[in-house]
């Protein structure tokens, strides 16, 4: 009974959470990104040339309050962001059935890894469909 009430609860009053997946190539800029949308919302952040290869991936939570003239209401983001190596590639698609949204990062000035993006694209987004 009480689970029932707490899922009650949660469904009608607790601010809605939305899974994000943040993939793209290894050094594309992906935690680059993630600790830019940390700095914004005045979280923790890391220094910008301190940030690590990601090996896993990096969970974070950040809470938002969307505005328009009849309301406010609060929602969360739950971002996760992925190593992009190639031996990490694959896990990719194991959060593809759990997220509500996905950011591909692109680094625009590495002309030289833009056939392995494209290829990389296609095939992971292929995967979301079947
Ligand atoms: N100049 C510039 N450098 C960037 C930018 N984004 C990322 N970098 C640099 O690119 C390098 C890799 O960035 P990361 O954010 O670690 O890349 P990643 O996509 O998370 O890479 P993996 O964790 O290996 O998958 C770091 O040295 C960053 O400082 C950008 O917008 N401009
Ligand atoms: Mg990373």
């Amino acid at each position: 009974m009480i689970s029932l009430i707490k899922g009650f609860w949660q469904k009608y009053f607790d601010p809605p959470i939305y899974k994000i997946l943040i993939i793209g190539l290894d050094g594309a800029g992906k935690t680059t990104l993630l600790n830019k949308l940390k700095q914004l919302a005045k979280h923790p952040f890391i220094q910008f040339d301190k940030i690590p290869k990601t090996v896993g991936l990096n969970i974070t939570e950040i809470d938002y309050m969307a505005s328009n003239r009849s309301m406010n209401k609060k929602y969360k983001v739950t971002y996760w962001d992925l190593g992009g190596s190639q031996t990490q590639r694959s896990i990719w698609k194991k959060y593809y059935g759990e997220c509500h949204g996905i950011i591909f990062v692109v680094d625009g000035n590495k002309s030289e890894r833009w056939d392995e993006v494209r290829n990389c694209f296609k095939y992971y987004m292929h995967l979301i469909f079947w």
